[in-house]
C-alpha cells in the first residue's frame, strides 16, 4: 500500500484556539479516506491543512509535518498554486462559475496553459464522463451552469476539479445541500474515483462513511481518537469514545 500523505504531529491553532491537537496520519494513495465526527472537532480544519486553505486565515498557525509524496507541503520552497493543482477540492455547497459549463471545465486547464480547442473539447468531455454527468448535459455545453440542478451542480465541480488531473481530491461533506437520489450518485463515483485519485472525504453521514469510505479517522476535539479500516471500525470500534459516536450515543 503506497502512502500518498502524511501528517504528522500536526498542531493548527486559529489565535489562541488550538483546533488540530497532535493529528497523525498516512493516507493511502487510490483510497477513500473519511472523516467523521461531530460539528467543530477540526475535520475541515484537517482537509484543508493538505491544500494550504489555511493560508488564507489570518492568525492560522500550524506546527508539525504535513506531506505529499514525501514533499513537505509547508516547505517555502512549495509551489502553492502547484500544490492547488495536485491537490482539488470540492465544496458543501455547489459553486459552479457563473459561466457556461463548458468553461466552467475548461478554466482551470486554460490557466494552466491548454489552449488547443481540440484539447479543451477532449478535457471537458472526460471531465464530464468521469463525473457522471456527460450524458445529462452533452446537449447544453454552452448554457449557463447556474441553470443545472443542485446535484447537477455539485457534479459539474467534481468535473472542474478532475479538469486539472490533480492527484488529490478533497470533500468537504459533497452530498450535505444534495438530495438522496443525487447523493447516491456521487456516492457511485467514489468508486471509480479511487482507481485514480486519493479522495479525502468529510461526512457527518456515518453511513455515507460505511458505504464509500476504506479507511476512516473519527475526530473528536481537535484529535483524532481512531483511524483504521472503516469495515473495522464500524464492527469493533476500539475507543468507548468511538463506539458511542457510531451507534449515536453520544454526548
Ligand atoms: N477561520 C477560523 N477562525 C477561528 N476559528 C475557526 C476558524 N475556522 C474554524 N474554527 C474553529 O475551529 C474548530 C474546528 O472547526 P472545523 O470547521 O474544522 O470543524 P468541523 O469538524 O469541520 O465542523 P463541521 O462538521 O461543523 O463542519 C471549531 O471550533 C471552529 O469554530
Amino acid at each position: 500500500m503506497e502512502i500518498k500523505l502524511v501528517l504528522k504531529d500536526l498542531n493548527l491553532y486559529y489565535g489562541d484556539f488550538q483546533a488540530l491537537k497532535n493529528i497523525s496520519l498516512e493516507i493511502p494513495k487510490n483510497q477513500v479516506t473519511a472523516f467523521i465526527g461531530p460539528s467543530g472537532c477540526g475535520k475541515s480544519t484537517c482537509l484543508k491543512t493538505i491544500n494550504r486553505m489555511n493560508d488564507l486565515v489570518e492568525n492560522c498557525r500550524i506546527e508539525g509535518l504535513a506531506a505529499i509524496d514525501g514533499e513537505d507541503i509547508y516547505s517555502p520552497q512549495m509551489d502553492v498554486t502547484l500544490l492547488r493543482k495536485r491537490v482539488g477540492m470540492v465544496f458543501q455547497t455547489p459553486n459552479p462559475f457563473p459561466m457556461t459549463l463548458y468553461d466552467n471545465i475548461a478554466y482551470g486547464p486554460k490557466i494552466h496553459g491548454i489552449r488547443s480547442k481540440r484539447q479543451l473539447d477532449e478535457i471537458v468531455e472526460q471531465s464530464l464522463r468521469s463525473a457522471a454527468l456527460w450524458d445529462e448535459v452533452k446537449d447544453r455545453l454552452k448554457k449557463s451552469a447556474l441553470g443545472l440542478s443542485g446535484g447537477q451542480q455539485q457534479r459539474l465541480c467534481i468535473a472542474r476539479a478532475l479538469a486539472v488531473e490533480p492527484e488529490v481530491i478533497l470533500m468537504d461533506e459533497p452530498t450535505s445541500a444534495l438530495d438522496p437520489i443525487s447523493t447516491l450518485k456521487i456516492e457511485d463515483l467514489m468508486d471509480d474515483l479511487r482507481k485514480k485519485y486519493t479522495v479525502i472525504i468529510v461526512t457527518h453521514n456515518m453511513q455515507q462513511a460505511a458505504r464509500i469510505a476504506d479507511r476512516t479517522a473519527f475526530f473528536l476535539l481537535g484529535e483524532i481518537v481512531e483511524y483504521t479500516d472503516t469495515v473495522e471500525m464500524f464492527n469493533r470500534p476500539k475507543d468507548e469514545r468511538t463506539e458511542r459516536y457510531i451507534t449515536g450515543r453520544f454526548g
